[in-house]
């Protein structure tokens, strides 16, 4: 059984550098990142949230969508692209059902306006579901989920991002990257949490692949004339992503596309249009969640029925459950610092205005 997906075995160079670098305590990288989304115009309130939310990220290894995506944050601010300062309106529609829309604002602020009236309905109503529209999501999807788990509750997330996945057999990117994300309360334990694209990788992590000069896996691309390609560059320029698992992947990253895009009022991936903003990075697409109070099964024991369905895996040889990699390394990086290349701190620190 392989040890790696493609995304990870893509970005182990840029982690190894990553894991030597400069080790930055977690309240240090949270204080410069929240500097510099306060020097390029977000309020005070959505650099907090971004910042926390950014070096969560960084700190447990998610590279992809770690410190390597802030300057794609402060292109969009600098473009006017997105609004740092937006105000989310939130929107009863039933006793279950919270539609938010999130002004052309970051996501994570939307999500975090509405989510105390959302737990409430899910305590009351068993289940609940939050419609997030006009929202700019650039992060992983895990920091969403955990701290629902962690709640007793069991949670689900999709966003659609931009169109550079083509649907199989096809010529033209529809689909985006579409990340699902799932997160589920485990007796004794963390939450077991599962967060993945719908593609082959991460539109993030062929970038890094492409800046460090890295071939990605076969078959996890297309170049502009619809060939198969290992050339990074020659996806982001013109070429395209596949998705995971042939029509099975492709048949999740529609669904997602339903699901936050159709039912949010969000955008398609493909409707994304930032052609009169150079520099934007952030699509703005929807995010749709679905929590469900496991209590509600009546079987009095949901989350040690799930702690024996992970002994059950792992008795029959799966080593590493998804989030493991992220606990272990957080526990590491809270105690050692988080590892940062010296190109990437002093980027940050330019970022910051810093001499
Ligand atoms: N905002 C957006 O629009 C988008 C965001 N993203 C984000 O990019 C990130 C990376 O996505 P992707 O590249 O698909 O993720 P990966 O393929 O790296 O990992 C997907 C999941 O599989 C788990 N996993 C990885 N390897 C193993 C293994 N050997 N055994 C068991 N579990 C394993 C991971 O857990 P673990 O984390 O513990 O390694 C993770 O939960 C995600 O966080 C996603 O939300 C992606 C696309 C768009
Ligand atoms: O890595 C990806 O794929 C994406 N991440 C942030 C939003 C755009 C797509």
């Amino acid at each position: 059984m392989s040890d790696e997906t493609p995304s990870r075995r893509a970005a182990a160079a840029f982690a190894q550098t990553a894991e030597t670098g400069t080790p930055v305590a977690f309240a240090d990288l949270v204080a410069l990142l929240e500097r510099i989304f306060l020097r390029h115009g977000t309020s005070e309130r959505v650099a907090a949230i971004l910042a926390e939310n950014c070096a969560s990220c960084e700190r447990d290894g998610s590279t992809s969508h770690g410190v390597f995506r802030i300057p794609g944050y402060v292109g969009s601010l600098k473009s006017g692209w997105v609004d740092g300062r937006a105000e989310p309106t939130v929107e009863e529609a039933g006793p279950a059902f919270l539609r938010v829309d999130a002004a052309n604002g970051f996501t994570q602020p939307a999500f975090l306006a509405a989510r105390d009236r959302f737990l409430e309905m899910v305590r009351d109503n068993g289940v609940a579901v939050m419609a997030i529209r006009n929202s700019h999501h650039f992060s992983a999807l895990w920091p969403d989920v955990e701290p629902f788990a962690r709640e007793g509750l069991v949670a689900l997330s999709f966003v659609n991002s931009f169109a550079c996945v083509v649907p199989p057999g096809g010529k033209a990117a529809v689909y985006g990257t579409n990340p699902m994300a799932f997160a589920t309360p485990v007796a004794g334990g963390d939450p077991m949490v599962f967060d993945q694209a719908a593609s082959s990788m991460a539109n993030g992590d062929v970038r890094i692949a492409a800046r460090e000069g890295h071939a990605i896996p076969a078959g996890s691309g297309v170049d502009r004339d619809g060939k198969p390609t290992t050339d990074p560059r020659a996806v982001l320029d013109g070429g395209a992503l596949l998705p995971f698992g042939g029509h099975k992947g492709g048949s999740i990253a529609f669904m997602i596309e339903v699901l936050a895009a159709a039912l949010t009022g969000g955008k398609y991936s493909r409707e994304v249009d930032w052609s009169a903003h150079p520099g934007a990075e952030t699509p703005c697409t929807g995010q749709l969640f679905i929590v469900i109070d496991p209590e509600r099964g009546g079987t009095g024991a949901f989350a040690d029925r799930v702690a024996g369905l992970i002994g059950n895996v792992k008795e029959a040889g799966q080593d590493r459950m998804p989030g493991e990699r992220r606990y272990a390394r957080r526990v590491r990086t809270l105690r050692d610092g988080i590892p940062l290349a010296p190109a990437r701190l002093a980027e940050l620190r330019a970022l910051a205005g810093d001499a």
